[in-house]
């Protein structure tokens, strides 16, 4: 029997360690699972991780959000959570069917809050917040990003006039970054992923906002559980672009640090010799338009805040390897992907007519561009595919959370 999700509480105190056991023993279960952890509006899936700490009487917990674009372990001792806090008495394992109804009434719920939050100005706590308990930093230990991810065909594809290309424009576009056999099989399994029925409507803080289905996928998950070789490979290519860029990266951010920028400031600072600012998400995000005209408004992936100053995720480098037919037509299948060019330091979406680049989804192009950059996907006619991988500034990670607490 699945036990149906506790509702939504305004105040977690209850959920502390003798709670928690107390529950299990009410139960007939021998532990629970925290499923969904809300902080700030962003939903925050636990993995299976977490500790009880016999010093500190309290559990650590491991959260991680879907994309892992920010991790961190938190002390779970009833005052540091957020929002709420969903419990499953379930064994680990697949959630049953009442329990995703559950998660998807949490994440309506959630979705509301942070679109109000994203309404808020800087600075400005709302309603939104009042019953959101204090949530502190220093009581949250932060997670370790994922190592750096070697690829000579991430090297090949970077030379030094690519990198200058992305330093300077905030953008890079390259159309042959795949072999010909590599593109054809790369189109051939994201298609089959797609048709195979893996994927899952695209979350959305406002209706409209996307229309995408994805799959978050990793290179060994690519060929464990769904063959798909070619996927994996382009995944693998995907995370070496971090390793690739990591010189050029640090050296850009010190020099734009120096001169005064406070969006590229490097947290700590780090030493003039080290250049490791980038790590990559461990999953990519498999995405398919349906054909129905599905698109995605003007966004940007990430924001910095001048007046916290802080990102509000680790994304720093959003790249992306399109799958679709080489015969794509933007005229008839339209879907392209628009750049709003030189926009990361603007607080709202450019005009449509604001300088751009149109990039054709088509298979083999790799574009790469800060996540700062406001862009969207303007209507597909025809199923669109991409692999999306974001790169990541680990020491971002605690930024995500605004600091309106
Ligand atoms: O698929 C694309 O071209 C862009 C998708 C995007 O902007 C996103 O998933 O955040
Ligand atoms: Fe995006």
């Amino acid at each position: 029997m699945v036990r149906p999700i506790e509702p939504l509480l305004p105040n977690n105190s209850g959920y502390n360690y003798p709670n928690m056991m107390k529950l299990c023993a009410e139960s007939g279960r021998d532990h629970f699972s925290i499923c969904q952890l809300h902080v700030v509006g962003e939903v925050l899936a636990m993995t299976d991780e977490s500790s009880w700490d016999e010093e500190e009487k309290c559990f650590w917990l491991r959260l991680r959000d879907e994309g892992n674009f920010g991790e961190q372990w938190l002390r779970q001792d009833g005052y540091s959570l957020g929002l709420g806090i969903f419990l499953e008495a379930l064994p680990a394992g697949a959630p049953g069917p009442d329990v995703r109804e559950g998660h998807r009434k949490a994440l309506s719920e959630v979705r509301g809050v942070r679109s109000a939050f994203n309404q808020l100005r800087d600075g400005e706590q709302g309603q939104a917040w009042q019953e959101v308990p204090r949530l502190s930093i220093t009581d949250a230990m932060l997670g370790q990003g994922v190592q750096e991810v070697d690829s000579d065909e991430a090297r090949q594809i970077l030379d030094g006039p690519a990198i200058s290309h992305l330093l300077r424009e905030g953008f890079l576009v390259i159309h042959d970054a795949l072999d010909e056999v590599f593109a054809s099989e790369f189109a051939e399994q994201m298609a089959k992923l797609d048709n195979g029925w893996n994927l899952h409507a695209a979350p959305q803080a406002t209706p409209g906002q996307r229309g995408d289905r994805l799959l978050w996928i990793d290179e060994e998950i690519a060929v464990a559980r769904y063959g798909s070789t070619a996927v994996s490979r382009a995944i693998r290519l995907l995370k070496g672009l971090g390793a690739a860029l990591n010189p050029a990266l640090t050296a850009h951010h010190w020099a734009n640090n120096d001169a005064g920028n406070p969006a590229h400031a490097l947290k700590p600072r780090l030493p003039a010799t080290d250049t490791a600012v980038l790590t990559v998400s461990p999953k990519a995000q498999l995405a398919c338009y349906p054909c129905d005209g599905a698109h995605y408004i003007c966004h940007q992936d990430n924001k910095f805040r001048p007046t916290h100053g802080t990102r509000l995720n680790s994304r720093e480098l959003t790249t992306i390897l399109y799958g679709n037919a080489t015969d794509w037509d933007v005229c008839r299948d339209g879907g392209q992907l628009k750049l709003y060019l030189q926009t990361e330091d603007l607080e709202s979406a450019p005009p449509s007519d604001h300088p751009s680049v149109h990039v054709a989804p088509t298979v083999g192009t790799l574009v790469i561009f800060f996540s700062r950059l406001w862009h969207e996907v303007l209507p597909a006619y025809r199923p669109r595919r991409a692999l999306t991988m974001w790169i990541l500034r680990p020491e971002e990670e605690e930024s995500w959370m605004p600091n309106v607490f």
